[in-house]
């Protein structure tokens, strides 16, 4: 969402400031115009825009470390800017400050075919790694849909649709090499180690992995590769309500069928996909699966999921074994957010992310649809079923006080009961600015002094993505 320009809120970043920064990573990768400030200022989520003071671009770890050096000394804070997709206001600049793009830093630095990992700069994002890979027989899974760079996805533990078979970034990520606040950078793993296993001492990687820019800035990532699947398959079907499609789910997954992706829709999703993607789905609570794997093992596992559809009054399956057609249904929905806007016409998107066991998903989905209709609001649903994580995704109005006051309440209700039912308040998009609150309720009142000491000790200044995660 696009806001009035603000004026400076730092008054560290002072002009001799700016110049020390153009000492360091030139003076073409330094702007302190208004466009460019905006344009830093927001993601792709509801929140306000909150302009930077200053945007300055990095070419490598060593404009990365001198950056963070002037910025901890002059107590300026400062945001790592990756590819500005996030859905929590990750990197919108409360406090005004620096926001370092680490864009530019786009090398893959190596492929070890052989061990089933890479290395990646900051910059490179999830389509160029996998287009690189193509001739390599190997690709990185982990797919929220948007085009996010690695460590982008890193910093706030992105999953997405391919998660129930491949995991979410915590278990695809070897090593990282991250920028303290003070300029000392560090390999969590330790430099060049890329093993699929270690007990070597506290696990630094995964500190890091979800800390959303408030430890330390991500400049490189080691991760997990896996090999192209042979065969694919894609299908599609529909159910009478909430409860027959995620128990179809959970008989799936009970029986061992290796899913790659098990992705729920609800008819409001549904009826905006066929509008905004044209497709000729039934307007129905329905599931979109996907099978990886060996052509003849894909056949019997298919069989078995279409006996449990039936079993559980679904309609039969609708296959899609073109590539085509394939990709025109994971396009489909991955396009759910824009299709769900063209809804109501000139709204912006606010989106909710929680998980829970899987077990506990049909009472959160019907109870927050029961507040939905109460609320008298438009809140189609998407769920990456089979982790017990889900989406309602709310077009809004920003002039429009009334139904976003509404929103946020359903919004804030249904974290609520996700944490009530054991779950999390967020599965993947993180905390941001607005789940602080959440975050708290969660974890409790000591797991956070704890997660506050690890902050004080890494970031005593406080200049890491101020305002973020923490109060
Ligand atoms: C249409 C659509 C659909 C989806 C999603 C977005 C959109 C627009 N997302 C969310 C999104 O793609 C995700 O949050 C990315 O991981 C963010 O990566 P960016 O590079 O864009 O980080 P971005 O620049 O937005 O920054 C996000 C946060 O990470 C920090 N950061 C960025 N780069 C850093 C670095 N190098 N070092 C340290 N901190 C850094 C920032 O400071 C900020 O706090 C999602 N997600 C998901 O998990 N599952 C999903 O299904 C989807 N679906
Ligand atoms: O598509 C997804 O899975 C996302 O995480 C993005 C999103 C969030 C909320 C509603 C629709 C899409
Ligand atoms: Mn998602």
């Amino acid at each position: 969402m696009t806001c009035q320009s603000k004026v400076a809120v730092s008054p560290k970043v002072t002009s001799s400031f700016v110049q020390d920064v153009q000492a360091i990573v030139g003076k073409s990768n330094v702007s302190t115009a208004d466009a460019v400030r905006q344009q830093h200022g927001h993601d792709e989520s509801y929140h306000s825009t909150e302009p930077p003071d200053i945007v300055a671009f990095a070419e490598s770890v060593d404009h990365v470390s001198q950056v963070a050096r002037l910025c901890n000394y002059h107590g300026v804070p400062l945001i790592p800017f990756g590819s500005g997709t996030g859905l929590e206001g990750g990197v919108n600049a409360v406090q005004g400050g620096l926001c370092l793009d680490v864009s530019k830093m786009k090398n893959i630095l190596s492929v070890n075919a052989e061990d089933f990992d890479c290395s990646v700069e900051s910059g490179v994002t999830r389509v160029q790694l996998n287009n690189y890979l193509r001739d390599t027989g190997l690709w990185f899974p982990i797919d929220p849909g948007a085009d996010a760079s690695l460590c982008g996805m890193c910093a706030t533990s992105a999953s997405g649709t391919n998660a129930v078979r491949y995991g979410t970034m915590r278990e695809n990520v070897m090593n990282l090499e991250v920028v303290l606040a003070d300029g000392r950078v560090i390999n969590t793993a330790g430099a060049g180690r890329r093993t699929k296993k270690t007990s070597a001492g506290y696990n630094l990687t995964n500190l890091f992995v979800g800390s959303e820019g408030t430890l330390g800035i991500i400049t490189k990532a080691t991760l997990r590769l896996q090999g192209i699947p042979e065969a694919t398959i894609s299908a599609t079907c529909h159910f009478p309500d909430v409860q027959s499609a995620v128990d179809t789910t959970v008989q799936v997954l009970q029986c061992g069928i290796p899913m790659a992706r098990i992705e729920f829709l609800d008819e409001v999703s549904i009826d905006a996909c066929n509008k905004f993607s044209h497709l000729d789905l039934k307007v129905a609570p329905s599931l979109f699966f996907e099978f990886h794997g060996a052509e003849a093992g894909l056949e019997n596992q298919t069989k078995v999921v279409a006996e449990l559809v039936k079993m559980n009054g679904g309609s039969e399956f609708r296959w899609a074994t073109d590539v085509d057609e394939r990709n025109h249904l994971w396009k489909a929905r991955h396009e759910i957010l824009w299709a769900c806007m063209a809804l109501k016409p000139g709204s912006k998107p606010y989106s909710t992310d929680v998980c829970v066991p899987i077990s506990n998903l049909p009472q959160v989905v019907v109870r927050t649809k029961q507040m939905i209709t109460e609320a008298g609001i438009i809140g189609p649903m998407v769920g990456h079923v089979g982790d017990g994580n889900f989406h309602v995704f709310f077009p809004v109005h920003y002039d429009d006080h009334v139904t976003l006051k509404k929103v946020h309440d359903v919004s804030h209700k249904m974290s609520l009961i996700a944490l009530e039912l054991n779950g999390t308040c967020t599965g993947e998009h993180g905390i941001g600015i607005g789940k602080r609150d959440l975050l708290v309720q969660e974890i409790g009142a000591e797991g956070l002094a704890v997660m506050r000491q690890l902050k004080d000790t890494l970031d005593p200044k406080g200049i890491m993505n101020p305002g973020k995660v923490f109060f």
